[in-house]
């Protein structure tokens, strides 16, 4: 079988919190705790779950923007960790980021042509004829006119920004872009017009997408399988369809509930989740979920559930919806 286009395997990360000179155990924030899972060409895989769960981090990792406590991230098979400086440096060109805010991430004195043009400019140098030329075909890929590449970021509206940030992104021609709540800081409307545009881009050029995201409505439109996320740990992975029409863990269940329908008519289930999300510096003995969860029995208070097949194939995290046989946490 041929490898994933994109292979993680049991990342973490902790990161280390000053302590005082009397603490013995040095305490860490435990962002991520042993994530695992894959992305294929042309798919969309979304990463979803409450502020402070861990998506960030994980795109950080991802990016090698943060080196792990553990674990690997494999791109066609090569772990990031084995390559030398030069290697690092193509590799980039292949995985690409779009960030949140589109404003901080632009720099605001450079033109909207030089901005999507400079990542290529690293690797070569453009004429000016070719950097106009490139920039006109950038802008138009992502449906902005040619005559913005004189512009600056100030002078453009949130979704150009965004578009510009995505265009960007999409000049060193990579084989997957991870966008990190690429639509949060824009209106409704312009969401879905950005969410179509990258749906259009994948389908036009096979790219692959790791789509982090806080919105249940954003990642049901763009994704193809969701991973989600509490505490750090990935709870259930599942293809959207399946993800929504029935969710297997309570916390899925819980957050699927909470969410704005759209249509009130088709509101799905009723279970309030209760309380806080605890702390990963300090996180509950188990499942992390248990202190919240409606269906806690005493396993779940001792043993961390593994992330394990369910009947249709999904993978889940639950000691009462998925029960693990002989499993060891
Ligand atoms: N540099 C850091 N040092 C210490 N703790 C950090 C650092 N960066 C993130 N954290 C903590 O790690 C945990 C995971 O943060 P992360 O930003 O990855 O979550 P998130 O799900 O992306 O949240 P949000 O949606 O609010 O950005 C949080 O508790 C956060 O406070």
């Amino acid at each position: 079988m041929s490898e994933p286009l994109l292979k993680v395997e049991k990342l973490v990360k902790h990161y280390p919190l000053g302590g005082g000179f009397f603490n013995r155990v040095p305490l860490v924030v435990r962002a991520v705790e042993d994530v695992s899972f894959s992305v294929e060409a042309g798919e969309t895989l979304c990463i979803v779950g409450e502020s402070g769960c861990g998506k960030s981090t994980v795109a950080r990792l991802l990016m090698r923007l943060l080196d792990p406590t553990d674990g690997r991230v494999l791109l066609d098979g090569t772990d990031v960790a084995s390559l030398n400086k030069n290697e690092l440096r193509n590799w980039r060109r292949r995985m690409q980021m779009v960030f949140q805010d589109p404003y901080s991430s632009l720099n605001p004195r450079l033109t909207a042509g030089q901005i999507i043009t400079e990542p290529v400019e690293n690797f070569e140098r453009l004429g000016r004829k070719k950097r106009e030329a490139l920039a006109a075909e950038l802008l138009q890929k992502v449906g902005l006119a040619p005559e913005i590449m004189h512009r600056l970021p100030s002078e453009l509206s949130g979704g150009q920004r965004q578009r510009l940030g995505i265009a960007r992104a999409l000049s060193l021609k990579p084989s997957i872009i991870i966008a990190d709540e690429a639509v949060s800081a824009l209106d409704v409307s312009v969401q879905a017009q950005i969410l179509n545009l990258l749906m259009d881009l994948q389908e036009q050029t096979g790219i692959a997408f790791v789509f982090i995201s806080h919105d249940l409505g954003v990642v049901e439109h763009i994704g193809h399988r969701v991973a989600v996320m509490y505490l750090g740990r990935i709870v259930e992975l599942a293809t959207c369809e399946a993800l929504f029409a029935k969710p297997f863990h309570p916390y899925t269940e819980a957050l699927i509930a909470a969410a704005p329908v759209p249509d009130p008519s088709c509101a799905r289930l009723e279970v309030p989740v209760e309380g806080e999300v605890p702390s990963p510096v300090n996180p509950p003995s188990g499942c992390a979920f248990h202190p919240r969860c409606p269906l806690a029995v005493e396993r779940c208070r001792i043993e961390v559930p593994p992330l394990v097949p369910a009947a249709d194939g999904r993978l889940v995290a639950c000691h009462v919806r998925a029960p693990a046989t002989g499993a060891v946490a």
